[in-house]
């Protein structure tokens, strides 16, 4: 097997950041390299440097044995990179076929050959198994969708490294399925694949290598991913030893302190203080719907919300807050990040709100140490809390905005749709002390979670939903996978669909 893609002491610095402290790494033609590490560790920018949006400051790039030098994106397409990135990047108003053939589309006398290209589409698609109309417009199609569209486009500009920052994270189990057997099948043809992910079971799955980095630089390359074991590939991550990560412990219930009902039919529940309640549900089983409703979040809704014996007010988002229930939704961009303030302002934004604080000094000093209390709590890696948020990580970004809600003053009940995905196991950890902290001053914490292991390993309880209900409640000495599994997947003995979940819970 010959290294086909090797970075050589590869470097690249921002203003009070070493994002990529000299890497050196190979990746080999026909294999599935994983990239691994903390949030911030440095991934992205490699990705970055591959795909020539960012120049390195020092080192060498070279594919095939041969030096490259990118000066931009197109450059790096032009010598057969391509980057899934995890912000997608197309034209919503094109039509799928248009997309994948931009900038090469097919001409007759002068005139774009749209025929032409569905044509040629339509058959790469066949080729490769994707079920996709090459006339819909990009803008109709779902995430995983639009993700097969950059696949395919990768895969028509005849790119022979393509690499994949955080494929899964808004994929249903069985479009990961679909995204594994492109990229193996693209393994078969002798490409060079490099995969990102946070999601060690994947890796597991699909990779042949591994490279783990930390705080920009490589702390190990493991030649065969399947000989090494989980405990190291997480040390040798966050640089501490981590045998439980979900690290629960014991609390004290208190009596029922949140009592929803009446949002859909077989939906109600309730809460003890001081109680962790799990959700867990496949895609689509309806759990966000019901935390947005009881939030307030979408339109005005029937069902009643009580909380510590009174009816909430159930007047939008901002009653929802002041009666002290806060959800942390799972998509960032919803989360109203605001890009070009800093940190501390992002994290204060809630404290804001509420007007609780002072004069203006004083205010500025509070919110000073709240930001600090939480970029060390979280362990959030910013040069300083005056940092423009956008310049973060995403695993970061994730983390300040998760610090937002845990500091909301007068927090009675947590909500938290997806609390870790895109973050790094380390983080994970601290998350769900953080939870647990929560839990223990006597809050309501809910946790939404497609992660199986997840939702077990820190709940008192779970609660499973399925089809828009919730088909059952779990203590937690009772709450095993197989019994939470029976409640989840649909009644018709679906073979694949249990395979989609075995695979991603065992692998
Ligand atoms: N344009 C930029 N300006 C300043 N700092 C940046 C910029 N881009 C990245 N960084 C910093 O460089 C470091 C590495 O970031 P990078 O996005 O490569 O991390 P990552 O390993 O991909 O993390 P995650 O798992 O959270 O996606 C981080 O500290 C980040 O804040």
């Amino acid at each position: 097997m010959s290294a086909y893609l090797q970075f050589d002491q590869v470097s690249k610095h921002f203003p009070g950041v070493i994002a990529l402290g000299g890497v050196s790494f190979e990746a080999h033609a026909g294999t599935v390299h994983g990239l691994l590490g903390e949030n911030g560790a440095g991934k992205s920018t490699l990705l970055k440097i591959l795909g020539g949006q960012y120049r390195p400051d020092g080192g060498r790039l070279l594919l095939d044995g041969r030096e490259v030098r990118f000066g931009s994106a197109s450059d790096a397409i032009a010598a057969g990179v391509s980057i899934i990135h995890q912000e997608l990047q197309y034209v919503p108003e094109l039509t799928v076929a248009e997309n994948v053939l931009l900038g090469r589309m097919p001409t007759r006398m002068g005139f774009l050959d749209k025929g032409a290209a569905n044509k040629l589409v339509s058959e790469r698609f066949a080729k490769i198994g994707v079920d996709l109309d090459p006339n819909a417009r990009l803008a109709d199609l779902s995430i995983a969708q639009r993700q097969m569209v950059e696949i395919c486009k990768a895969v028509m500009q005849d790119a022979q490294v393509i690499a994949f920052d955080e494929p899964t994270s808004s994929l249903s189990h069985r479009e990961t399925e679909i995204l594994f057997r492109l990229v193996r099948d693209l393994r078969a043809e002798g490409r060079t694949l490099i995969y990102i992910s946070h999601r060690l079971e994947e890796l597991y799955a699909l990779c042949d290598a591994c490279t783990i980095f930390r705080d920009g630089r490589k702390v190990a390359t493991h030649p065969v991913m399947a000989d090494v074991p989980r405990d190291r590939l997480i040390s040798d991550m966050v640089g501490r030893e981590l045998s439980d990560i979900y690290d629960y412990r014991e609390r004290e219930l208190g009596a029922e302190r949140l009592t929803v009902c009446g949002m859909a039919d077989g939906c109600d529940f309730s809460v003890r203080a001081g109680e962790v309640l799990g959700f867990f549900g496949l895609v689509g089983a309806g759990r966000s719907e019901l935390m947005r409703q009881m939030y307030g979040a979408d339109k005005r809704a029937p069902g009643t919300v009580v909380l510590d014996g009174a009816q909430v007010a159930m007047g939008g988002p901002s009653a929802a807050i002041s009666a002290g229930i806060v959800l942390c939704p799972e998509d960032r961009k919803e989360q109203g990040i605001l890009a070009q303030s800093s940190v501390a302002e992002n994290i204060n934004i809630s404290c804001r709100r509420h007007a609780l604080l002072g004069g203006v000094f004083l205010r500025h000093a509070r919110e000073a140490a709240l930001a600090d209390e939480f970029i060390a709590r979280l362990r959030i890696k910013t040069p300083s809390r005056e940092q423009e948020i956008r310049l973060l990580s995403g695993g970061n970004q994730q983390k300040v905005i998760l610090a937002r809600w845990l500091a909301e003053p007068g927090l009675k009940v947590l909500v938290l749709d997806e609390p870790t995905r895109g973050i790094d196991v380390g983080a994970k950890n601290d998350i769900y002390r953080i939870i647990h902290e929560v839990a223990a001053r006597g809050c309501c914490v809910i946790v939404v979670s497609s992660e199986l292991p997840e939702v077990l390993g820190i709940s008192d309880r779970v609660a499973v939903m399925r089809g828009g209900r919730i088909v059952g409640q779990l203590a937690r000495a009772d709450a095993d996978e197989q019994a939470v599994l029976r409640l989840a997947l649909p009644d018709t003995n679906n073979d694949s669909d249990n395979a989609d979940i075995t695979s991603r819970r065992t692998a």
